[in-house]
Formats: structure tokens, C-alpha cells, sequence
């Protein structure tokens, strides 16, 4: 479980993280999203105590990163930054942190399986792909077996094999009961894998949110129907959860809660025509474009405002 609460990094006169509030929870993918420049590193970064904070505090499992006995084990954490000693071995950097952590060597040989890089562990890591690092990151990022796992964009510069294999890692990772938190600037990439979504915006909370919810907020599950007869049609739809809009004298309702299949059987059952049946799609992409618009606008330099 990670806490934030009030979190907050400024640079200078610049505000990276400003008084974020969430809760990252143990035994699902929780997605960490917003545009370029958001604060998601920073955020990161203090989670694991690489920044220290100018306000707020956040924790893993109730205590500040540092205070952990054996962080290793605590958080496993994989940053954009990548720390690993160009002429050294995949194999050496692993050793080197199982050795001054504690951890057995099987553990190493296990995490260079699991990753996929038996083929070049004694290759110097130097040499590697993006795809090849990030991968050894990840593998040092689990070699302490960790209950909570932090990665910033893991999926940068991995080919769609190994996008997937990401993919499958994380929820399998979720699945044993870890606590696994993933950044990206990707709405499409992140819905695959995280049930819960935290998305930011110039360093401020936009939303706390599942994929669920977000999609049906945006109006994702909406009907548009239009029918001769809308007071009988409203009637005939009513029940639990079912939500149904429409101006007076309007032949058009929004209905929330029901399929348009569900919606045509019903008229047809009670006789009721029908003039429109339209499912409204919105996609994921579409309904974050539109909670962070004005972040990315304010990044792009294009606001025509007056500055304060
Ligand atoms: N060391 C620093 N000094 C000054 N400003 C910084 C520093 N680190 C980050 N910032 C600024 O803080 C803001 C948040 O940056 P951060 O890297 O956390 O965003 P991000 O959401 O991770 O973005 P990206 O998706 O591009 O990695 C940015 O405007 C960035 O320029």
C-alpha cells in the first residue's frame, strides 16, 4: 500500500507535485497517467525517497521509504533514470545487488529467466537495447521479491512481444497480492493492465478512478434513442441502475445502464417505435484527452490567457 497524502515537490518557483492525495492498494494494477511533464517521475522519485518532498509525506506500507529495514525488499522500483554500470554485466549488476542486499544467488538466476535474458546475462549491459535495459531493470526491480512494485513507462522502447510479456508480468505480479503502480502518458497502454487509474495533471490529482467509471463518466454507456411514444418507452426501461434523460416534448432520450440491444428488445416487446437506436462510444483515449485538455494546453505554451 502506498499513501500520499498533501504530497508536494516544488522546484524553485515551480510546482512538480502539488498536494497530492491517493492511496495505491495491494492485489491490483493501479495505472499512474498524465500528459508529459505532470509530475509522475517526481512523485515516483519520492515515493522511494530519490527527492525529498517540500510538503506532504508519502509511504509504503505505513512507513517513509528510508525508514524500511530493507527497502529492497520493501518497494522494487524500476525509474526512467536507469542506474546500471555500462561495462558491467547483466549478471555482475544483478550479483552486486543481491550481495549487498542479502539476496541468494538463485534469486538472481531466477529474475534473469523470468525476463528473458539467459542469452545475454554475461553480456556487458553497455550494449543493451532500450529493450534489453529496461528488462534488466525490471529483473533488479524484483530481485528483492518486493510487495510492492513501482515502474516508471516500462513499456519504453519494447517491441509489442514485449509489451505483452510487461503486460502478463504485471498481473501476475497483482495477482499475488502485490501492490503494483505503473506510470504512462498512455491511456490505451495503462487500460489493459490497471483496474485503478490515478491520473494527474501539472502535478495536481485529475481523478482517482477506475477504467469503469472513467469510460462511463465520459458518457461511454449512453444510448441516444428517439421514439414516438417517450413517456411509455421511459416506463418500459425504468429498474435499477438504469438512468434516463430527455427534455420535455423531445422525442430523444440518453439512457445510462442498458445495451442498445436491450433497449430495441424492450420497445419491440411493448410495440413501441423506434425512429434512432445510437450506442455513444467513447473511448478511453478520448475521455483522458478530455479530463487533462488543459494540462497539455498549459505545457504546449499555447494559451492565449493572461499570465498571473
Ligand atoms: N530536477 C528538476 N528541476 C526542475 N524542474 C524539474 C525537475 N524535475 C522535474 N521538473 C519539472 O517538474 C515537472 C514534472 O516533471 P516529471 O518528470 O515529474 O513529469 P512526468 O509526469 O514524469 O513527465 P514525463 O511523462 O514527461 O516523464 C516538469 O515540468 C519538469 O520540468
Amino acid at each position: 500500500m502506498i499513501e500520499a497524502r498533501q504530497l508536494t515537490k516544488r522546484y524553485g518557483e515551480k510546482t512538480a507535485v502539488d498536494r497530492l492525495d491517493f492511496d495505491v492498494k495491494p492485489g491490483m494494477v493501479t495505472g499512474f497517467l498524465g500528459p508529459n511533464g505532470a509530475g509522475k517521475s517526481t512523485t515516483m522519485r519520492m515515493i522511494i525517497g530519490l527527492d525529498a518532498p517540500t510538503g506532504g509525506s508519502v509511504t509504503v506500507n505505513g512507513r517513509r521509504y528510508a525508514r524500511h529495514t530493507a527497502p529492497l525488499q520493501e518497494v522494487g522500483a524500476l525509474l526512467e533514470a536507469r542506474s546500471i554500470h555500462p561495462g558491467r554485466t547483466a549478471f555482475d549488476h544483478l550479483m552486486v545487488l543481491a550481495h549487498t542486499h542479502g539476496i541468494p544467488r538463485s534469486r538472481v538466476d531466477e529474475m534473469i529467466e523470468l525476463t528473458g535474458l539467459q542469452s545475454v546475462a554475461r553480456k556487458r549491459a553497455g550494449s543493451f537495447s532500450l529493450g534489453m535495459g529496461q528488462r534488466l531493470g525490471i529483473a533488479a526491480a524484483l530481485l528483492g521479491d518486493p510487495a510492492t512494485v513501482m515502474l516508471d513507462e516500462p513499456v519504453n522502447g519494447l517491441d509489442p512481444e514485449g509489451v505483452l510479456w510487461i503486460r502478463n508480468l504485471l498481473a501476475g505480479l497483482a495477482a499475488e497480492g502485490r501492490t503494483v503502480f505503473v506510470s504512462s502518458h498512455l491511456m490505451t497502454e495503462v487500460a489493459l493492465v490497471a483496474e485503478h487509474l490515478i491520473i494527474v495533471g501539472r502535478g495536481r490529482l485529475l481523478a482517482d478512478t477506475t477504467v469503469h467509471d472513467l469510460v462511463r463518466e465520459a458518457g461511454g454507456d449512453t444510448v441516444v434513442v428517439a421514439t414516438a411514444d417517450p413517456a411509455r418507452l421511459r416506463a418500459a426501461l425504468a429498474g435499477p441502475g438504469v438512468e434516463i434523460t430527455g427534455r420535455a416534448g423531445s422525442e430523444e432520450l440518453r439512457v445510462t445502464g442498458l445495451p442498445a440491444r436491450q433497449i430495441g428488445l424492450v420497445a419491440a416487446e411493448h410495440g413501441i417505435a423506434l425512429f434512432e437506436l445510437t450506442p455513444k462510444h467513447v473511448s478511453l483515449e478520448e475521455a483522458f484527452m478530455d479530463l487533462t485538455r488543459d494540462a497539455v494546453e498549459y505545457h504546449g505554451g499555447v494559451t492565449s490567457g493572461t499570465a498571473a
